[in-house]
């Protein structure tokens, strides 16, 4: 993790997502080779666009759905590709498995081909509605795989359970990052998930959707801490199970609302937007935290971004976005 480590040539499954355009960045600036694997399907071009001129950055549209040709020979992949706003999990339940179950197993396949270390990005979706707080990684969840949001949690389980078995019967070196709710700049206010969803609507000066009562909790991690996480995890020696990678400090989704109402009107000196509340999501976890004990023993990492502070980088990212003439706020790209 430093200037003298190895230099790889790094695949990134999903790199033009949210997460992945920023450990790209991150992978190119330690002086990585780095190729990105991508179909747009929930992402844009435009987030590769600052590493086109990058001669240690290549570009792939591809499926993970399909067999992965050898010319992509490297060794370390970061398989992050796969749908994850919790809004796509009732429009696209047969793609996201079919990205969990074949994709993986793709990923994993040419990994075993090409000798390569493996890190999968699963999720604290896969501890379901937890019936514990906080969830350590042998708490072995409590999921429904007959609802609306079985596609990725059974399929981010069976994910894993396939990295499970390319490590026993193909000894492939694999690590598995457990991501709790992460959040920051170059997540679109149209992805769905919290945090960019109250962004977005404080800034248009629109009502904030609380889903539910506001009592359900969140851990809300810093993009960057987690990006940080994952490339520790990925370099550390460590071949046990399933690691957490998230921030510890539990935020009501009414506190969050408060914030982003707060800090935008702060800092765009608009009036504060309101609040608004509307019918829960069926299995929406109620309670959310992880233990991140073994990230700290392992890798000596924590997420250490106050939520002020990543908030307020995420506004700024998102008035960036926004052209801001005579009180009024116009959408111009
Ligand atoms: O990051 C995680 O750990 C996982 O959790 C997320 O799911 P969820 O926690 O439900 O993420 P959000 O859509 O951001 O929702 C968080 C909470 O805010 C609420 N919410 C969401 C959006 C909104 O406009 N209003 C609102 O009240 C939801 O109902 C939920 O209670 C997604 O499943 C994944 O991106 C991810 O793997």
């Amino acid at each position: 993790m430093n200037g003298i480590s190895p230099k790889h040539r790094v695949l990134v499954t999903g790199g033009a997502g949210f997460l992945g355009s920023r450990l790209v960045s991150s992978l190119l600036r330690r002086g990585h080779e780095v190729i990105v694997l991508d179909n747009f399907c929930t992402s844009f071009p435009s987030s590769l666009a600052e590493f086109q001129d990058n001669p240690a950055f290549s570009f792939v549209q591809a499926n993970v759905t399909e067999p992965l040709s050898d010319s992509l020979k490297v060794s370390r992949i970061y398989h992050l590709a796969c749908p994850a706003s919790p809004v796509l999990f009732t429009q696209q339940p047969l793609e996201i498995l079919d990205t969990c179950y074949q994709g993986t197993r793709n990923i994993l396949e040419a990994a075993h081909r090409w000798g390569a270390r493996v890190l999968l990005a699963s999720t604290s979706e896969v501890y379901g509605q937890a019936e514990r707080n906080p969830q350590d990684e042998k708490y072995r969840g409590n999921v429904n795989c007959f609802g609306p949001r079985a596609c990725y949690d059974e399929g981010k389980r069976v994910a894993e359970a396939l990295a499970y078995a390319y490590r026993t019967q193909r000894s492939l070196e694999i690590r598995i990052a457990r991501i709790f709710n992460t959040y920051g700049p170059g997540m679109h206010a149209s992805d769905g998930r919290v945090v960019c969803s109250f962004v977005g609507a404080a800034i248009e000066g629109k009502d904030l959707i609380i889903k539910g009562d506001g009592k359900s909790t969140r851990c809300f991690q810093f993009v960057d801490d987690c990006i940080t996480g994952l490339e520790s995890l990925m370099e550390s020696n460590w071949s046990g199970g399933p690691v957490n990678i998230g921030s510890e400090k539990e935020t009501t989704v009414y506190e969050l609302a408060e914030a982003v109402i707060n800090a935008v009107s702060a800092l765009t000196g608009r009036p504060k937007a309101r609040i608004v509340y509307s019918e829960a999501l069926p299995d929406d976890p109620v309670q959310r935290r992880p233990n991140c004990t073994l990230a700290r023993k392992i890798l000596g990492w924590e997420a250490r971004t106050p939520l002020s502070e990543g908030l307020s980088h995420t506004i700024d990212w998102h008035l960036n976005l926004y052209f801001i003439r005579d009180y009024r706020i116009k959408l111009v790209n």
